[in-house]
């Protein structure tokens, strides 16, 4: 999916929510373990219910690789359903990747050509050669961590290194990266105060912002500073929506939960426009 697709999707539908699909099996509707495959039925009652309130859904790897190979199945079940049924909703793997090049060629593979996800989040630890694997691909997106959601972004990320934070270098450098303009960025809700600044090194690139619900990040902060001429914001929230309620109803419960998300979005849209 190129940006252009992306940005048309959330002025039609006013929304730029990403919902996350982080499948804990302790925290679904015990009903759903009778089913053969509880994580995918989880998936796809939730999808059915919010597809219309989202432009985004964001599987986290990790709540999959803990099941082994059922969870891996489950997670191509999902990514399937989601391309064949809603092909115009951006679908991003939370899995973090980033090795020497070589290795990130194959994450790049598995996540972009295999499983056909739109996007994958990487760590940019390792630098240009580990990133740039990914930014070969064509209307693929690679979703760099810039400035995370959680406590420990404070142990390095803000650091200063040369007279400069780490993470508006991280930004800076790989801005000069080929193909840079496939990348996209994380930055927490959390850390919306750091969004002005960041916006000065990257105006236009598109950020993935997870940390609202469960982790207390404000949207409207995040709007204030993080939009851009082009929204240039996907938010996420994950337990905040799928986790509303642990009942028969779980699924029309994450649909009002998200509207209420959606409802904001549309107000900011309308603020900003
Ligand atoms: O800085 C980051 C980067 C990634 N995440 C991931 O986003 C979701 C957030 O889940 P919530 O339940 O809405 O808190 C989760 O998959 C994290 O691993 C992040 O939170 N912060």
């Amino acid at each position: 999916m190129t940006t252009a697709q992306l940005v048309s999707e959330i002025k039609r539908k006013q929304s730029f929510l990403c919902i996350g699909l982080d499948v804990d099996l302790n925290k679904i509707p015990e009903h759903l373990l009778k089913e053969e495959d509880p994580i995918f039925a989880f998936n796809k009652a939730i999808i059915d219910a919010t597809h219309h309130l989202c432009v985004a859904y964001k599987p986290n790897t990790a709540f999959y690789e803990a099941y082994g190979i059922k969870g891996w199945q489950a997670l191509e079940k999902t990514i399937t359903y989601l391309n064949e049924k809603h092909p115009e909703i951006f679908t991003i793997a939370d899995a973090k990747r980033g090795d020497i090049g070589n290795t990130s060629t194959m994450y790049a593979k598995a996540f972009f050509e295999d499983l056909a996800f739109d996007s994958v989040t990487v760590a940019p630890y390792m630098g240009k050669d580990s990133v740039e694997p990914f930014l070969a691909f064509e209307n693929k997106h690679t979703i760099m961590l810039a400035l995370t959601s959680n406590q420990g972004a404070f142990d390095f990320q803000t650091k200063t290194v040369n007279g400069k934070e780490l993470y508006k270098q991280v930004l800076e450098t790989s801005k000069t990266w080929n193909n840079s303009e496939n990348l996209m960025y994380v930055v927490g809700a959390t850390k919306a105060e750091y969004l002005a600044d960041i916006r000065q090194i990257i105006p236009d690139s598109f950020l993935l912002v997870p940390g609202v619900g469960a982790q207390g990040g404000n949207l409207q902060d995040v709007c204030k500073y993080g939009m851009n001429g082009s929204v240039g914001l996907l938010i996420n929230s994950s337990r905040g929506i799928i986790y509303a309620s642990k009942d028969t109803d779980f699924a029309q419960a994450a649909a009002i939960k998200a509207e209420e998300l959606q409802q904001q979005m549309k107000a900011e849209l309308g603020r900003h426009s």
